[in-house]
């Protein structure tokens, strides 16, 4: 930077801190976020402006671009998730063991609650670096998912090719699990985009391709809704676990080996739904004030 006049140091660093905002690049097992933190001031972020810092050629690059913002009554923050193409997304798994790590490490504390649009999410740090979130009720309704009609959601009529007859629930984000024979053989990069904007899903819909390999476990890959493949998706995995359950194809526990690692997962009897998992700082660094205005 040409400084138009001699500035001492000091003042440099005053300078840039003004007009700068530092962020954190985190994943849960390769699923991205640029995280920013507006808890102690609003960030006035756009959804165009979101969309720019999650380009992965013009930005920082990430599949969900997350804003912390103040907690309230019972809940330690509040987290804003928003799609690489600008679209607000009720839930995030991988980014809310993040998320929650974040918050518990700064309070020094091992259990803390997420809130997100869809609901408060406790998270607690278990040993060996994994966190445990309660990602809250499966909500299995067609209304719920949501659908265009009224149809069974553990069999949806909804084809591509040799790929059909999903189940469908929500996480407090829609969610397809396709149970597939050979997971190699999907060709998700061609079959997902179509999928996710079928008008059967009037909000569109995350696409989860699982195979089951034992009634304790299952591969999968999920086309996220405005993200497209990721390397793993907590409220995917959360999905496939309830709908392979629902299906009869598991227990209520399984491993849900995913492109980026393992998650951890249970549907428990009342209904909630547990996924454990790890968490990561890639790098942190500052945006200027320019990229979120
Ligand atoms: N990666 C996230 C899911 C993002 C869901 C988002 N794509 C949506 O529009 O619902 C996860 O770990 O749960």
């Amino acid at each position: 930077m040409a400084w138009p006049v001699r500035v001492s140091p000091g003042w440099r660093a005053l300078y840039i801190r003004s007009v700068t905002i530092p962020f954190r690049k985190m994943h849960g097992l390769g699923n991205d976020f640029v995280v920013l933190d507006a808890r102690a001031r609003p960030l006035p972020i756009t959804p165009s402006g979101a969309a720019a810092i999650a380009d992965r050629h013009f930005g920082i690059g990430c599949d969900q671009f997350i804003v912390m913002e103040p907690g309230t009554d019972g809940a330690d923050v509040f987290m804003r998730i928003r799609n690489p193409d600008g679209s607000e997304a009720g839930a995030c798994g991988n980014a809310t063991r993040c998320i929650a790590s974040l918050v518990a490490d700064e309070a020094g504390a091992d259990r803390v609650v997420v809130r997100t649009i869809a609901g408060d999410l406790p998270v607690e740090r278990l040993p060996g670096g994994l966190w445990r979130a309660d990602m809250g009720l499966a909500r299995l309704g067609w209304r719920d998912v949501p659908l265009a009609r009224e149809v069974d959601t553990l069999h949806l009529p909804l084809a591509r090719g040799e790929v059909a007859d999903p189940a469908a629930c929500s996480m407090g984000n829609p969610h397809a699990t396709f149970f597939v024979p050979d997971l190699d053989r999907v060709p998700v990069a061609e079959i997902g985009p179509g999928l996710e904007t079928d008008p059967i899903f009037p909000d569109r819909a995350n696409i989860g391709f699982a195979q089951i390999l034992s009634p304790e476990h299952m591969r999968l890959v999920i086309w996220e809704r405005g993200a497209g493949i990721t390397l793993a998706c907590g409220s995917g995995a959360c999905a496939a676990m309830v709908n392979a359950h629902r299906r009869g194809l598991t227990g209520r526990r399984a491993t849900i080996t995913m492109p980026g690692g393992d998650l951890f997962m249970e549907w428990r009897a009342d209904g909630h739904v547990l996924m454990t998992g790890p968490v990561a700082t890639a790098f942190t660094g500052t945006l200027p004030d320019s990229a979120v205005a």
